[in-house]
């Protein structure tokens, strides 16, 4: 089988969208950097992330073989943010130069402050570059529950063409050309989850996660505004749609990341190697850094930030984030 899409990453999420596209019937090579891993996924049709009753399909090549990226002609970048830029300087050599690449990764680099496209972008030379993101859990596009995601790309009719290749049945994409106003959303979102993790942790009420939720709205507002993305692209399924999924769901990770820390847990040993995967952990502090050097107003990003260093507990924080002095709503 040589299959036109690939999917480097497979975890959980690499392989819930090689299980939507096999569904349509093309063929899919799921790539991942273990071998034992990807011969046991072959073998059992299951992935350990995943569900048991979520069956792999029979088109779906899993593999440790970077030799089999070389037909593909669309290739799925979903290994975590702090593991692209390695993945891509490790595979692409294999990859076909006209085959276009979408990153499905939600982070900004640590170091850079880079959004993922941009690593992306640095690490290649003459490839499409898009970007998938919104609101959907790996579990829930397996169990072919209904979700709406959002592919961007600089070019409006590659993003067209793209969503159509990914769309499948209950997985349904919309495209745009935002790229960085989505990726800021994905990114964004994961750090506002764990924020509203610790306040449920803490058991401060559903009044304060709502409040929350708005005014960390405002600043994945900001943070988009000053890197040229669009407003509309906030309210939407990357920015909203994402934040109120993963700020109101245990199914989340970083949700339960910060609900965890709420109790009083420590920074370090949730983060350990091994535990499940916080993209917002590393987001907190990466987005924090550029706030502070651009003077965008970021008080809860800021805050989680600061808890995570351990220089500041969760009730001075809520303290802190109370007391700032009063404002109007849409400064
Ligand atoms: N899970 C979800 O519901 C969703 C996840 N996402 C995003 O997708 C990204 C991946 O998340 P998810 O799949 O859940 O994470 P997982 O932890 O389930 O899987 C990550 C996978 O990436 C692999 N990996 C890490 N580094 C490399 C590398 N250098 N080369 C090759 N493979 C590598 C790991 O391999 P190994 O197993 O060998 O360690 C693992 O299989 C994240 O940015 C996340 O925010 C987006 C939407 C939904
Ligand atoms: O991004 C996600 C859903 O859209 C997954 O969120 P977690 O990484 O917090 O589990």
């Amino acid at each position: 089988m040589t299959a036109t899409l690939a999917i480097i990453g497979a975890g959980a999420f690499g392989t819930a969208l090689a299980c939507v596209v096999a569904r349509r019937g093309a063929d899919v090579t799921l790539l991942g950097r273990d071998a034992q891993k990807m011969a046991a996924i072959a073998e059992t049709r299951r992935h350990p992330s995943l569900p048991d009753d979520a069956e792999i399909p029979q088109n779906v090549e899993p593999t440790a073989d970077p030799a089999r990226l070389a037909g593909a002609r669309l290739i799925l970048l979903a290994v975590p943010s702090q593991s692209l830029r390695a993945a891509l300087r490790t595979y692409t050599p294999q990859v076909a130069s006209n085959a276009d690449l979408v990153v499905c990764a939600k982070g900004l680099e640590a170091g850079t402050g880079l959004l993922l496209s941009d690593v992306t972008k640095e690490e290649t030379t003459g490839h499409a570059i898009a970007v998938l993101s919104g609101p959907a859990f790996a579990r829930d596009i397996v169990h072919r529950l209904p979700t709406a995601l959002t592919l961007a790309c600089d070019d409006a009719q590659r993003a067209e063409s793209i969503a159509q290749s990914l769309s499948g049945e209950m997985f349904r994409l919309y495209s745009s050309t935002d790229l960085a106003g989505v990726q800021i959303g994905g990114a964004l979102k994961n750090v506002l989850a764990i924020a509203c993790g610790i306040v449920e942790g803490r058991g401060l009420g559903d009044s304060a996660r709502a409040a929350l939720i708005a005014r960390g709205l405002a600043e994945l507002g900001r943070f988009a505004a000053a890197h040229g993305g669009k407003p509309e692209t906030v309210a939407g399924l990357s920015g909203l749609g994402d934040l109120v999924l993963t700020a109101t769901s245990h199914q989340s990770r970083n949700m339960r990341f910060g609900l965890a820390l709420g109790r009083g847990e420590d920074p370090a040993m949730l983060l350990a190697p091994g535990k499940p995967l916080a993209e917002g952990a590393y987001t907190a502090d990466i987005a924090a850094g550029i706030a502070a050097r651009k003077t965008i107003v970021m008080p809860i990003t800021a805050a989680v930030a600061a808890i995570l260093r351990s220089e500041l507990d969760v009730g001075r924080a809520i303290e802190a984030l109370m007391t700032r002095p009063l404002t109007s709503e849409t400064e």
